[in-house]
């Protein structure tokens, strides 16, 4: 299967450098709107059929697979089926918390938590948010929803003002998202995660690329651009949608949604194992 070309000349660098050197690359993705096609229903969210199973067999051939999500890492790994997929490694909360090998690291909330799941009740009623609108506790931040409402922009809207104004006296920061308004813990965000992840590898990676739908995806673009100005090759994946295109905007490369991305790493991983047979072949003769 042929990959699709990124449309930029430093996108089309970064992934013919992971098809050239794949066990330095590190690869990054994102969960919801990635991996996994959106629901109505976030504690239905599952992964695309094929994803659990593209990701299994790219990931002997490079140096890292990372997911990168706002879903508390645990939540990632069973709504994936990413459970058994060597070497993976999972930061959730958007970077407090990492699974690695079943093992799960994670902080414990900051008390503004708490107070703002307290306070929470208020803010949806102050709102006027109808009853479709419902509060998503991953025990680290707290998610307000409000797709399933007849006008999910509109109750969004009203819900800004108030939910910074929360966010401010609990000491927490709203992420915006999907039709999803978050309040977590400040200090960390996808870019972050990204950097961390590989300052704690071998050392710098031969090349990165990270794949994402939303608005806290744009950090960790910021990070892959930082890399490759830093010299390390780099590609931006965007899985497209019509919810959201500043993505779009800043991406090398844009794929059809959850479908695309699975698509796009089968294409990566035939090209990988294409080039180590001709390799093989090669040193035989
Ligand atoms: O960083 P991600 O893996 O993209 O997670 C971001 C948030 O995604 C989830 O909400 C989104 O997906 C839901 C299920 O498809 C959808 O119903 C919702 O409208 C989207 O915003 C999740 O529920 C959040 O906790 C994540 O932080």
């Amino acid at each position: 299967m042929n990959s699709p070309r990124p449309r930029t000349a430093a996108g089309t660098d970064g992934l013919d450098a992971i098809r050239n050197a794949p066990a330095g690359a590190v690869l990054g993705f994102d969960f919801d709107g990635t991996l996994a096609p959106i629901v109505d229903d976030p504690a239905a969210a599952r992964a695309h059929p094929r994803a659990a199973a593209a990701l299994a067999r790219l990931a002997p051939h490079v140096g890292a697979l990372v997911i990168i999500t706002g879903r508390p890492a645990a939540v990632a790994v069973e709504y994936g089926g990413f459970g058994d997929i060597d070497g993976l490694v999972v930061l959730g909360q958007y970077g407090l918390e990492r699974w690695e090998s079943g093992e799960l690291t994670a902080p414990a909330p900051p008390p503004g938590v708490a107070e703002a799941r307290a306070k929470l009740p208020q803010i949806l009623a102050a709102a006027g948010a109808p009853a479709e609108v419902f509060v998503e506790d991953k025990g680290q931040a707290l998610a307000v929803h409000t797709r399933r409402a007849a006008e999910p922009q509109v109750a969004l809207d009203r819900l800004r003002g108030l939910m910074d104004a929360l966010a401010e006296r609990t000491g927490l920061v709203v992420e915006p998202g999907r039709f999803v308004l978050e309040l977590r813990p400040p200090g960390m965000d996808k870019g972050r995660a990204l950097r961390g992840f590989l300052d704690g590898g071998a050392g710098a990676p031969s090349a990165v690329l990270f794949a994402g739908d939303d608005l806290g995806d744009l950090a960790a673009f910021d990070a892959v651009d930082g890399l490759r100005a830093d010299g390390v090759p780099g590609v931006k994946v965007c899985s497209g949608s019509v919810e959201v295109t500043a993505l779009a905007e800043r991406a090398d490369l844009i794929v059809d949604g959850p479908e695309g991305v699975v698509d796009f790493l089968d294409g990566l991983t035939g090209a990988i194992e294409a080039a180590a047979g001709s390799a093989g072949e090669g040193e035989g003769a």
